[in-house]
Order: structure tokens, then C-alpha cells, then sequence
């Protein structure tokens, strides 16, 4: 049974862009998604923390769900809808910080045993990747495909759950197929040629997520 140790979240999320910049944000929010992720690899938390401001000031404007990715601190200082953490994340982040701020918390899976691990910090959501081969970020493990990402959703029943990974524009009806809650993306809409068409076809193929709880 879906009992987070952190606030809940809609089973349905919808479209979930993850993006590298404030601009990739307004702009989404402005053509209709309403859960997003900033993600800013590698910097200090004085270099990014405008960005993360700005960022979850513009979540709230559109009462979109806005999570950051990695700088939980600054998610927590500035009242971020959640934040999103890795497996390695987990050991070195004050969960109860996190749980005791109110924010909603997703955590990266690659294989059953970082679910187990997943499950047990009882998070708002578990996202499942990579499904297929990217280019956005250098995996250490094999794609998962179809198959393993469907047998998954089967184990997590009721727990809201996202896909990630080399999910395109063609690829997405196969996913939300899996019975996923929500398929995340950057390349499918970073990298379209029209970025506003991949946009409002992803949201028409998977929505934009059930009411912000
Ligand atoms: C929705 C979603 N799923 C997975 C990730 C990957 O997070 P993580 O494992 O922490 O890796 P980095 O994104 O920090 O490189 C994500 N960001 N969002
Ligand atoms: C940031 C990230 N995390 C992944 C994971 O599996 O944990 S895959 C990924 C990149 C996803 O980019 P694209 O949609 O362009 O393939
Ligand atoms: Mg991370």
C-alpha cells in the first residue's frame, strides 16, 4: 500500500520535463506542464541557488509541481514542492530534513535491489530507468526496456512511479502502455526541432498529472 513517509503525490504526474535551466522552465510551465524538474549538474550551491529561487517561485506561480534535483538544501530553503535524489544521494542527504520541511521526495531506480532500497526511505515517488539507451547522461548499467520497466510497475502496484530514460515522442504510448504514472524526459523536448509541438504532443499522449495535492 502507498504509504510515503513524505507527502504524497498524485499517481499520475503526467509529463515530467527535467531541465537545465530557469528559461526551460517558464517556458514549459507557460505552454501547460505542471510537473518539472530543474536539474544543474555540478555547481556550488551559491552559484545555482537564484536559479533554484526563481525556479520554484515560477512552480508556485503556475501551482505546478516543481522539483529540484540533487540541492536539497536549497529546495528546503526556499520551499520547494520536492526534491529528486539518486541512490547515492540518499546516503549522504538529511532525510528527515527533507521529511520535517514538508517537501515531497522522488528517488532514482536502475534495478530491484536500489527498489528495496527506494522503498525503504518510503518517498513520494519512485522513478524507474534508464527504459531505453540516452545520450543525456552516461549510465553504468544496460536499458531496462519494456519488459523489466512493466514488471516493475507490476511490484510498486499503487506506488506513483515515473519512467525515465531515451523515452521520444514514438516511445511514450509504449511506456504509459507499462501502466507508469508518469514518463519523464529532456532530449524529447530539449533537443526537438520544435520544442512547443513535442511539448503539447507529449501532453496530449500522457497529460499533465492529476490536481497538485
Ligand atoms: C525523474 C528523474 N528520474 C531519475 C533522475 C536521475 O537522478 P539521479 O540518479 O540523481 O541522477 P542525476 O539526475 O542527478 O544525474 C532524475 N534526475 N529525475
Ligand atoms: C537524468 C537521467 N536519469 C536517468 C536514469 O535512468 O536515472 S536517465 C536520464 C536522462 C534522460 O534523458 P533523455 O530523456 O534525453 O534520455
Ligand atoms: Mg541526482
Amino acid at each position: 500500500m502507498y504509504q510515503p513517509d513524505f507527502p504524497p503525490v498524485p499517481h499520475r504526474l503526467g509529463v515530467y520535463p527535467v531541465v537545465d535551466s530557469v528559461q526551460w522552465i517558464a517556458r514549459l510551465l507557460e505552454a501547460g506542464v505542471r510537473t518539472i524538474q530543474l536539474r544543474i549538474k555540478d555547481k556550488r550551491d551559491e552559484e545555482v541557488e537564484a536559479d533554484v529561487l526563481t525556479a520554484i517561485q515560477l512552480g508556485e506561480r503556475y501551482r505546478a509541481r516543481l522539483f529540484i534535483n540533487d540541492y536539497w538544501r536549497l529546495a528546503i530553503k526556499h520551499g520547494a514542492y520536492g526534491v529528486h535524489l539518486g541512490q547515492e544521494d540518499l546516503e549522504t542527504t538529511d532525510l528527515s530534513a527533507i521529511r520535517a520541511a514538508g517537501l515531497r521526495l522522488g528517488v532514482s531506480t536502475h534495478d530491484d535491489m536500489e527498489i528495496d532500497v527506494a522503498l525503504a526511505a518510503r518517498p513520494s515517488y519512485i522513478a524507474l530507468g534508464h527504459v531505453f539507451p540516452t545520450r543525456t547522461k552516461q549510465m553504468p548499467s544496460a536499458p531496462q526496456g519494456l519488459s523489466q520497466l512493466a514488471r516493475h510497475i507490476g511490484r510498486l502496484a499503487d506506488y506513483p512511479t515515473v519512467a525515465i530514460g531515451g523515452i521520444s515522442l514514438e516511445r511514450a504510448p509504449a511506456v504509459l502502455a507499462t501502466g507508469v504514472g508518469s514518463i519523464a524526459v529532456v532530449s524529447a523536448i530539449t533537443a526537438a526541432t520544435d520544442w512547443r509541438a513535442a511539448t503539447a504532443q507529449l501532453l496530449e499522449i500522457a497529460g499533465a498529472g492529476d490536481e497538485r495535492s
